[in-house]
Order: C-alpha cells, then sequence, then structure tokens
C-alpha cells in the first residue's frame, strides 16, 4: 500500500504545477487562517477576561455594603454566609477579609494559578466615613485559559481541514481544467520530431469555441500553427533540397568543365569535367585564381591583362566569352571555349561567378588546319591569293602612313604547261615547289611571295625606297631561275616573266595594281620571257576587253543569251535523285559558251548580278515545278547567290515574290552562299538569312573549305547544308590530308546539325568513301555533267524510270 508521503511524491513528479500550486494555496490560507483565528481567540479571551473583571466588581457593588453592615454589626456569622455566597460565584476562588486587628481569608489558590483581584475598602457611612476594613476579591484565570488553548486547537484543526480539503478540491479542478492539458502539451511538444509533425496537437476536452478562444485553445492553436509551418518549411526544404541535388548533379556530370568562384573571384567549386580536362582535383584549386592555375602563365602581363578584360567585360556587359589557351596540370597547352557570367543574389548583387569551358582544342586544331589550307598553298607551303591579298593591303596601308613606295611582281612560268604536259603532274608539282624556293630566297624578310594559282606568283616588296628598286630584285630572280631543274631525272631550263606594278604611282588599290602587274607581265612575256617589265599605261587595253565584256553582259540578259544547265545531286546511299543546282551559262555570238567563272566576277562588280540573279532564281524555280508536273515528286533547286545579291535589301522580298509567283514551296528552293557571305558578318547579312529561313526557304554554304572555314560561324547562322569544295573531294582517294579535311568536316556539320553534299564526285571510289563517311548527298560528273534544260529532261525521265 503506497503511503501518504509516496502518494504526495507521485503527485509532486507528476504534476508538479498543481502541486505547488497545493503547496501555496495551503500556506497562504493556514497562514491567512492562523491569523484570523488568533485574531478571533484573542478577541473571545479580551471579552472572557473581561467578564471576569466585571464579576470582581459587581462584588464590591452587590455585597460591598451588605458586608460593610455585617461588619459594623460584628455578625460574624452573616458575614461568612455573606462571603461564602462571593465564593460561589464563578471563578472567585479566594476573599481576604483585612481588619485592623484581623485578616480573614477564605477559599484556596491552587500553586502556580494565574489569577486577578480586586480590592475595596469596607466602610460605614454616617455624618463621616469609618474604614471597617479591606476586602481582597481573587479570581482564578485557569478555566479562561484552558478554554482559550482548547479553542486554539479545535480552530487550528477545522482550519486546516477545510483549507485542505478547499485545497484538494481547488487542486482538482485546475488540473481537471489545466494542469493535465499542460502536462499533454509538454509530451507532445517533447515527442515533437520531424517524423510526426502531421499529427496534430489535440487537448481532450470538447472542442468548443469557448474552449478553443481560452489561453490553453489559444497554445494549442500557436502550436499546431507553428507544426503546420514547420511541415510546410520541411516540404519546401525537401524540395529545394532535391532541387539543388539535381542541379548538382547536373553541374557535376555537364559535358562542360565548370568553376565557380566567390566574389574575390577564388575558386570554391571545380566539377568532374574540369578536373578531367585539365587534371586538377578540386581540394588543390580551391581558393585560388583561375587565371593562376597554370604556373607558366602566371604574373604573365598577357595572362593577367586577359583575366582584366575579363573582369572588366563581366562587370559592364554581364557576360565575357572567347577562346583561350590554357594548360593541363601536366603543362599540355589545349583550347577552350570560356563563357564567365556573374552568379546573383535574390538582391541581384554579384555573390560569384561562373566559368563555363568547353574542350574545342579538335576543333580548333581543323579551324588551324581549315585555315591553313584556305591561306596557304598546300603544294609549296607559300601564302595563297587570299593571303597574299590581306598582305598586300596591309602593306598598302602601310606605305600610305610612311608615305613609302610597295612593289608588286607578278611572276608566271614561262613554260610550265609544256613540262606539265610532257613530264607529267608529279614533275609539275616539283617544278613549283623548287620555283618557290628560289624566289623566296632573292627576297628579304619583309616581302612576301605567294602562288596565286597554276603556274602564277606573287610578290609584294613593301617599304621601296624608289620605283627601281624593284628592278634588283626582279634581276635577282632571273637569275636564280638560270641554273636547270632536275625534274623526273631531266635537266630542264625554266624561265619566267616578271610584270611590276608600283604603289602609289600606278594605282593606291590592291586590286588595280594586280591587275596592273598582271598586265606588265603579259609586256613581259611578250618581249621574249625571262623578262621583266613595269606597267605603263598603255597596258590597260587589257582593261578595254573588261569594258567590252561588261557591255556585252549588259545586253545578255534582254538578248537572252543566258541559259541555265542543271547538275542532279543525288543521296550518297542510294545514288537517287534529290535535288538539282541550276548553274549559270552565258551564250554570247562573239565570244562563244562563256563559263561564270569568267563573268560573275564581273556581273558582282558591275552590280549586273542583281537583274541576272532574279532571272537564274525565277528560271530555276520555274523548273522546279516542271519537272513537278513531269515526275510527279518534288525535286528541290539549288540556286547560287552573290554575296552582292544578300547586300541587296530587296533580295528576301525577291525570293519570296518570285516563288509565290511560280507556285513553288519554300523549302524546294536551296540557296547556296560562299563563305565569303559568312565572313561578311553584317548585322544585315544575318538578318536576311534568318529572314529567309523563318520563310521555310533552305540556305547552304558552298565551296566549304576554301575560304575562312571558322566553324564556330557555322554556329551563328541558319544553315541547313554545308557543301565540301570539289578541290578535297577530287583527291580524298589520293591526299590522305584530303581525306581525314572531309571526313573532318563531314562528323563537324552533322554535330551542328548540318547535313553535308560532296561536289565534283567523279570516280566510284569516291561515292563508296562517301558513303563510308556517312556524306549525306554527292554531286559530280559521276553522276552527271550541268545539261541544258532540254537535256536535263531527258536524263530526268531515264532516271525516274531507272529508279520507279
Ligand atoms: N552567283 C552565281 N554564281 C553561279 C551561278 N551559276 C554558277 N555560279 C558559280 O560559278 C562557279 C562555277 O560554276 P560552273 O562552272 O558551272 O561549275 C560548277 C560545276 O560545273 C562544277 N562541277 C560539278 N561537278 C563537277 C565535277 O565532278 N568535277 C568538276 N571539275 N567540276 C564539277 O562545279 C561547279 C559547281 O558549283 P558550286 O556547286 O556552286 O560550287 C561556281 O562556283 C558557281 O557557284 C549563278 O547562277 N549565280
Amino acid at each position: 500500500m503506497p503511503t501518504l508521503s509516496n502518494r504526495l511524491q507521485r503527485f509532486r513528479q507528476s504534476s508538479p504545477l498543481s502541486f505547488r500550486l497545493l503547496a501555496w494555496i495551503l500556506l497562504f490560507s493556514s497562514v491567512f487562517s492562523l491569523v484570523a483565528s488568533a485574531i478571533q481567540i484573542y478577541s473571545d479571551y479580551r471579552e472572557d477576561l473581561h467578564q471576569i473583571e466585571y464579576h470582581l466588581e459587581v462584588v464590591e457593588s452587590g455585597y460591598g455594603s451588605s458586608l460593610s453592615k455585617s461588619l459594623w454589626s460584628l455578625d460574624g456569622a452573616l458575614l461568612r454566609t455573606q462571603m461564602e455566597g462571593i465564593l460561589s460565584l464563578p471563578d472567585i476562588v479566594q476573599l481576604r477579609l483585612r481588619q485592623p486587628d484581623s485578616e480573614v481569608v477564605m477559599g484556596e489558590l491552587s500553586q502556580g494559578a494565574k489569577t486577578r483581584s480586586h480590592r475595596f475598602e469596607l466602610t460605614h457611612e454616617s455624618d463621616r466615613s469609618i474604614k471597617l476594613g479591606e476586602l481582597t476579591v481573587t479570581a482564578d484565570l485557569t478555566r479562561l485559559y484552558d478554554d482559550l488553548e482548547r479553542k486554539v486547537w479545535v480552530i487550528l484543526a477545522t482550519q486546516f481541514l477545510k483549507t485542505f480539503f478547499v485545497s484538494i478540491l481547488v487542486i482538482w479542478i485546475f488540473r481537471y481544467l489545466v494542469t493535465r492539458h499542460l502536462s499533454h502539451m509538454a509530451n507532445y511538444t517533447q515527442n515533437f520530431s520531424l517524423s510526426n509533425l502531421s499529427r496534430p496537437l489535440e487537448l481532450d476536452r470538447p472542442n468548443t469555441s469557448a474552449n478553443q478562444r481560452d489561453e490553453l485553445g489559444q497554445v494549442t492553436d500557436a502550436i499546431n500553427q507553428m507544426r503546420e509551418r514547420l511541415n510546410e518549411d520541411l516540404q519546401r526544404q525537401e524540395r529545394d533540397a532535391a532541387e539543388i541535388r539535381k542541379f548538382s548533379k547536373v553541374i557535376e556530370q555537364s559535358p562542360s568543365s565548370v568553376l565557380i568562384c566567390d566574389r574575390q573571384w577564388r575558386i570554391e567549386f571545380a566539377n568532374h569535367k574540369f578536373t578531367q580536362l585539365t587534371g586538377y582535383a578540386p581540394e588543390t584549386i580551391v581558393g585560388k585564381h583561375p587565371g593562376n592555375l597554370d604556373p607558366s602563365a602566371f604574373n604573365s602581363r598577357e595572362n593577367q591583362q586577359l583575366w582584366q578584360s575579363i573582369r572588366l567585360q563581366v562587370q559592364r556587359v554581364g557576360v565575357w566569352q572567347g577562346e583561350v589557351n590554357s594548360a593541363r596540370k601536366n603543362g599540355e597547352r589545349f583550347w577552350e571555349q570560356l563563357i564567365v557570367t556573374p552568379i546573383k543574389d535574390n538582391a541581384g548583387d554579384t555573390s560569384g561567378y561562373l566559368i563555363l569551358g568547353e574542350d574545342i582544342s579538335i576543333r580548333k586544331r581543323y579551324e588551324q588546319q581549315l585555315l591553313r589550307q584556305a591561306n596557304y598553298d598546300v603544294l609549296t607551303g607559300l601564302p595563297n591569293r587570299m593571303l597574299a591579298l590581306d598582305r598586300l593591303k596591309l602593306a598598302l596601308a602601310q606605305a600610305h602612313r610612311e608615305a613609302s613606295m610597295v612593289g608588286v611582281m607578278f611572276l608566271d612560268l614561262d613554260n610550265f604547261k609544256h613540262i606539265n604536259d610532257t613530264l607529267g603532274h608529279d614533275a609539275g608539282d616539283n617544278l613549283l615547289v623548287e620555283a618557290a624556293r628560289r624566289i623566296s630566297s632573292c627576297l628579304r624578310g619583309t616581302s612576301t611571295v605567294a602562288r596565286l594559282g597554276g603556274d602564277e606568283f606573287l610578290v609584294i616588296l613593301p617599304g621601296l625606297p624608289e620605283k627601281e628598286s624593284a628592278d634588283q630584285v626582279a634581276e635577282r630572280i632571273l637569275q636564280t631561275f638560270i641554273p636547270p631543274y632536275v625534274l623526273s631525272g631531266q635537266e630542264v631550263f625554266v624561265t619566267t616573266s616578271i610584270g611590276i606594278a608600283t604603289f602609289p604611282e600606278d594605282s593606291n588599290n590592291s586590286g588595280t595594281l594586280l591587275q596592273h602587274a598582271d598586265a606588265a607581265m603579259y609586256q613581259a612575256k611578250s618581249k621574249g620571257k625571262s623578262a621583266y617589265a613595269h606597267f605603263t599605261p598603255e597596258m590597260t587595253e587589257v582593261s578595254q576587253d573588261r569594258l567590252q565584256m561588261e557591255s556585252r553582259l549588259r545586253r545578255a540578259l534582254e538578248l537572252k543569251e543566258l541559259e541555265l544547265n542543271f547538275q542532279p545531286i543525288v543521296h550518297t546511299d542510294s545514288g537517287n535523285l534529290c535535288a538539282v543546282e541550276a548553274l549559270l551559262r552565258w551564250r554570247n555570238p562573239a565570244m562563244g559558251l562563256v563559263m561564270p567563272d569568267r563573268f560573275i566576277p564581273l556581273a558582282e562588280d558591275t552590280g549586273l548580278i542583281i537583274p541576272i540573279g532574279e532571272w537564274v532564281l525565277e528560271q530555276a524555280c520555274q523548273a522546279a515545278v516542271r519537272w513537278k508536273a513531269v515526275t510527279g515528286r518534288d525535286i528541290g533547286i539549288s540556286v547560287n547567290v552573290s554575296p552582292r545579291q544578300f547586300r541587296d535589301p530587296g533580295f528576301p522580298d525577291a525570293v519570296m515574290r518570285t516563288l509565290a509567283d511560280c507556285g513553288l514551296a519554300p523549302a524546294l528552293l536551296e540557296l547556296e552562299v560562299t563563305e565569303r557571305l559568312i565572313l561578311d558578318n553584317s548585322i544585315e547579312t544575318a538578318e536576311i538569312l534568318r529572314r529567309l529561313d523563318r520563310a521555310g526557304v533552305r540556305l547552304s554554304v558552298d565551296d566549304f573549305g576554301t575560304g575562312y572555314s571558322a566553324l564556330s560561324y557555322l554556329k551563328s547562322y541558319p544553315f541547313d547544308t554545308l557543301k565540301i569544295d570539289k578541290s578535297f573531294v577530287q583527291d580524298v582517294m589520293k591526299e590522305p590530308e584530303d581525306a581525314s579535311l572531309v571526313k573532318a568536316i563531314i562528323n563537324m556539320a552533322h554535330s551542328l546539325g548540318l547535313r553535308v553534299i560532296a561536289e565534283g564526285v567523279e570516280e566510284e571510289a569516291q561515292t563508296h568513301f562517301l558513303k563510308q563517311e556517312g556524306c549525306d548527298f554527292s554531286q559530280g560528273y559521276f553522276y552527271s555533267r550541268p545539261l541544258p534544260h532540254q537535256k536535263f529532261e531527258e536524263w530526268l525521265e531515264s532516271n525516274e524510270r531507272v529508279q520507279a
């Protein structure tokens, strides 16, 4: 059986607040009851005391005169009777009568008893007052104190019991209404964890509106609201965490290298691709500046300038992108395309920087290879026409600034064609290489020697002190040609003819200077070869020919001298017809059949290309509509478009009008543009290409590989197709370099989402190679030469029959 103290102990532990409340109520009500009872007892005591004192005084007033009389009359018996009567009064325990000669004491006083006495004189009143004696009446207070003690105990006991039971009642009510709910809340909050957030706090009481409004209801509400908020926060956190995990994975698995830097450009994070690309483990580079990873570039001015400009551009423009030659941990260098952007926080302030990198080494290598291909002559290694023209322009600009002279020499080997025909192409090639070496040996470092094509060379002599200085160079070159060449085991004598034009005397335009040097070279040849000649104005007769050709070309349209030839473009894998290229021809009564290479540049220079181009477009579209009628199927038509046509603002409208007039679907028309147009890089060109693309017209890059061949430009324009120049295709079976170049172009084009046409396919072996490399389409004499429309329609009919 649990004892009371055990119960109390348990109660104290299970309900400390109730216990404390009980203790306090008991304490306060006890103290209060005690004080109240004490006052009550004291007042009762005073009243009883007063009653005793009153009884003592009553003895004086009630018995004084009769006692005096008994004394006067010396009636002792009466006196005694009277005194016994007094002693019978309550609480009066002793009478002491003192007379002058005697003392009478009646009644007993118990030992140590508390008493109260009253003394009065007994007198006889006649004409004077005679004192007979003195009576002392003593009352015993013991009863009074006994009563007092009993009362105290009774009051204490009743007050305690009352207080105790009232407290118990109050506590029970308080516990029922409050503390058990508080304990429940305490237990709930103690057990509150993220795993049971969905269980609300509910109190064991009716859910009335009064209960909802009271403090317990408010606290319960507050706890439940807190729980719901926590729940929502947790769900949001889980969602955020999942998002963060997803993005972290994306960044970690990104095919691009990713570096995240803080505001001071200190690396905070590097992804797996970065480590794979550079060899740096993230923990070894955290805290470092991304520009300081390469120890060889560390502190170099170039590197500091690069990162300074990156920082400035990111601050001003919000993004920096460019190609950077970086180093791996093992020192190996590689090219990467970097994009640097700031990371903004919610307030829009920069909290760090994101650096995305892509390894473009392979692309760069191909670009450099293509660039080399585009700028240098493969056979001799000399700059080609394009680079030579650039250098000439630079030399002219510099000479213009320095007021100096530039000599331009045009060289042609006198008997090259004969040697090529008799000794073969290899001998011809060896001759060209040796000639290039000999010409180069006669020049200073600042001069340029270039191969323009065939057996034509160009020499640029910048900073000439006088016109005649070029003569010395020309003579040295003629001298160096004197020793015989050993070709195919034979000694061969080869001479060269040199034409010289000088800036600024002969012209300040690079093209004109070339033409003049060319004219002078013909002059030198006509002098009997192995000679040189300076340009003179009389030599411009050649230009007269050009003028004559121009006036004929102006009338060519009107006189219906232009005609289109059509050459099929086929699916490489099946050989089936896919589209047709329209190729322009000019049949002039005086000049015969003139090929476009001869008159298109002139048409471009004079602007005649605009009406001619519109005519070509119209004829080509009409032809495609006709073929549909003949074959019953859609055959696309490719039309060559010169950069000059593109620069004409009316060009896109002219294309759309022609398509509408002919009733040809835009998707069946493909416009072929050269890389020269891309190099234009003007906003207008880009906009025209995009307008045509939006209209559904297909766009292709023609002669790819002969120009700048920057693959990065291809990304910026909406091209569908890329045409590999025939010069590469024709040698794929002979030159491994051309074969790898063609493979690279096909792969690159496919990776950029472009389809590829190989042009100039002449042999079956080439078709196998192209098929193997996944080239989409092919075009060339192997399938068909360009044919006049009549002949082409016959070809088409027989081809359709074969396919059917
Ligand atoms: N602006 C315009 N330019 C035009 C137009 N028509 C033609 N041209 C451009 O003139 C360049 C020379 O054209 P062409 O002499 O007609 O030569 C084309 C084909 O005949 C030739 N070809 C085709 N297959 C072979 C082959 O197997 N071997 C070989 N040696 N030559 C072949 O290639 C030329 C193909 O031209 P393209 O596909 O455009 O490169 C030429 O650059 C034309 O662009 C015109 O209307 N407007």
